[in-house]
């Protein structure tokens, strides 16, 4: 292809066809460069981070621009105005120049109209995200974001910059290309206008170079400069190296979405998905992003949240445990709410309903719907119960045995193979992941059958009774949150929730039977079962 000159080129004028006027409108493709970057065995590719780092420099010697834009191969630009709006921030007097990046929420195609697996996601984005704005900036999501260059070079913002940008030195740490290295301070310059390089055999090589796996041998590419590398979260660790150097970041939504992608509706795939998040997130804390270790120059509530980023998938083993906790009391005659039963209840309905009017606030603020609030709930307690566990497991091996976790590609959906366009919704591919989740349904079915059981057993008007059947509350409460779930294990009959609703009213039938059938006490016996009930040490969910 030959160079395009520098002289713009205009476009015709006005016509019958064609009634648009191009003829003040420079009409040359802007350059569009496709790379190949050398691969090796012998040398980790790092996925994206490693991609991204080699367009980082290569893209340092074609236009150099001050900004750059990234997202995935699976998202695109939606809204023409989408580069234009994070300028603003950018460029604003006020805090533009200690700005790192201008992070998009992300936004989604062919999602199936309920969202039965939270893939909107739209309490993370549209309300923590927002909040975090507040502080230092949302985190860096991994698409849909512009840097400012210098930040991803690792450059200290203005504010702490005591003077411009020193190169001395720095050979080590970027890699021995002179020109790149030469480019840095050009870099940086905002208002620089960008002119067309001309591609000769000098910046051929000079870009050959540059994509070698070689070239990052002894520099800090990918630990203190470019994306971060060793971690299934690239794009977390990357905005936070950003936002411990004191940098701010700022959230930027636009209608319609500045950028869209596709997501996976497939059970199986979304919990990888959420695996490879909450794995990532655990390795953040176990490595040197640790925030605990972040100095003075992050604000202390980012640092709780990035705190926050990197545990929750502990938290969740406490969740699991409670989840499974009902199987005390199907094997014994213990309840398992504690008394003074009406004041336990009474504090405990005034926590959880303190916790869900705050959650009300801001979903009202954040401008999302009950639905989006209610598939967050109960895709948190999905992943509680079978994913996040995985991810501590995964984490405690990594840390006996030094080795990594292998994290698969999110898998995208394959609409084109089927007249159904949400098939990938009712394909089930059964995995270990699913195994937990699997085993809380049950004993929390079992529960329901079971507390039935030991009503009828008493007689349902006694106090025994209501206790137990108000016990069984939380276990009801647990299968409302896991009901998409159970959905997606049925398969395609998951189509028509009306069978899962009789399987479950036939189970939990079934149970009690077994239940009165193997422990109805004799008449005899009700005054001693009842002053046994009188003195068991109640215990009480955890969770
Ligand atoms: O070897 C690789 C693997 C991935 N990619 C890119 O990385 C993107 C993200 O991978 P994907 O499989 O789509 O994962 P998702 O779970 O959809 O991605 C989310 O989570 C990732 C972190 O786990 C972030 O990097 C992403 O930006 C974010 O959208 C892909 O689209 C590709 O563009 C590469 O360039 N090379
Ligand atoms: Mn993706």
């Amino acid at each position: 292809l030959g160079h395009p000159s520098c002289k713009p080129q205009l476009g015709s004028p006005a016509s019958a066809d064609n009634p648009l006027d191009f003829s003040n409108v420079d009409t040359r493709l802007p350059m569009l460069v496709y790379m190949s970057r050398e691969k090796r065995p012998g040398y980790n590719h790092q996925k994206k981070a490693g991609a991204m780092n080699v367009m980082l420099r290569v893209s340092a010697m074609l236009s150099n621009a001050p900004f750059v834009v990234n997202f995935d191969g699976d998202h695109y630009i939606n809204n023409s105005q989408a580069l234009r709006a994070p300028m603003c921030f950018m460029l604003d007097p006020r805090d533009g120049q200690n700005t790192a990046f201008v992070q998009f929420p992300q936004r989604f195609d062919d999602v199936d109209p309920t969202d039965r697996y939270a893939n909107h996601n739209r309490v993370f984005f549209d309300g923590t995200m927002l909040s975090l704005n507040g502080l230092q900036g949302p985190s860096y999501l991994g698409t849909g974001t512009m840097f400012r260059r210098v930040a991803l070079y690792g450059m200290e913002p203005p504010r702490y910059r005591a003077e411009n940008i020193k190169l001395a030195g720095k050979v080590n740490e970027f890699g021995s290309s002179t020109s790149f290295i030469n480019s840095m301070p050009d870099g940086a310059i905002q208002e620089r206008s960008i002119t067309p390089v001309l591609v000769d055999e000098a910046l051929s090589n000079d870009l050959a170079t540059l994509m070698t796996c070689a070239y990052e041998d002894g520099s800090s590419w990918g630990r203190d400069v470019g994306w971060v590398y060793n971690i299934a979260t690239e794009d977390v660790v990357t905005g936070f190296r950003m936002h411990r150097q004191g940098w701010r970041s700022m959230y930027c939504s636009m209608e319609p979405a500045a950028f869209r992608g596709t997501a996976p509706i497939n059970l199986t795939e979304r919990l990888y998905q959420v695996l490879r998040w909450s794995g990532g997130s655990l390795e953040m804390f176990f490595s040197h992003s640790n925030a605990l270790m972040a100095g003075r120059r992050l604000h202390p509530l980012q640092r709780v949240a990035y705190l926050n980023m990197s545990t929750y998938p502990i938290v969740t083993v406490f969740i699991l445990a409670y989840n499974l906790f009902p199987v005390l009391w199907l094997f014994s005659e213990q309840f398992y709410i504690q008394r003074p039963f009406g004041t336990y209840i009474m504090y405990l309905v005034a926590v959880i309903a303190m916790i869900h009017v705050i959650g009300m606030f801001e979903v009202k603020w954040a401008g999302i719907t009950l639905l989006d609030w209610c598939r967050n709930e109960q895709f948190y307690m999905i992943g509680a119960t079978g994913v996040y566990p995985t991810a501590v497991l995964y984490m405690a091996l990594k840390l006996v045995t030094g080795k990594g976790i292998y994290f698969r590609l999110t898998s995208k959906q394959t609409d084109a193979c089927s007249n159904d366009k949400f098939a990938d919704l009712y394909t089930v591919r059964w995995v270990p992941l699913l195994l937990p989740t699997i085993v809380v349904l049950v004993v929390n079915v079992a529960a329901v059958g079971a507390a039935i059981g030991k009503a009828a057993a008493w007689g349902f008007f006694t106090d025994q009774a209501r206790h137990v059947l108000l016990g069984m509350l939380f276990n009801v409460w647990i299968l409302v949150l896991l009901y998409p779930f159970a959905l997606g294990i049925m398969g395609k009959w998951g189509k028509r929730p009306v069978i899962l609703f009789v399987m479950l009213v036939m189970a939990i039938g079934a149970v009690g039977l077994v239940y009165v059938a193997l422990h109805a006490p004799y008449p005899a016996d009700i005054s001693e079962v009842a002053a046994s009930l009188g003195e068991a040490s109640l215990t009480g969910p955890s969770g």
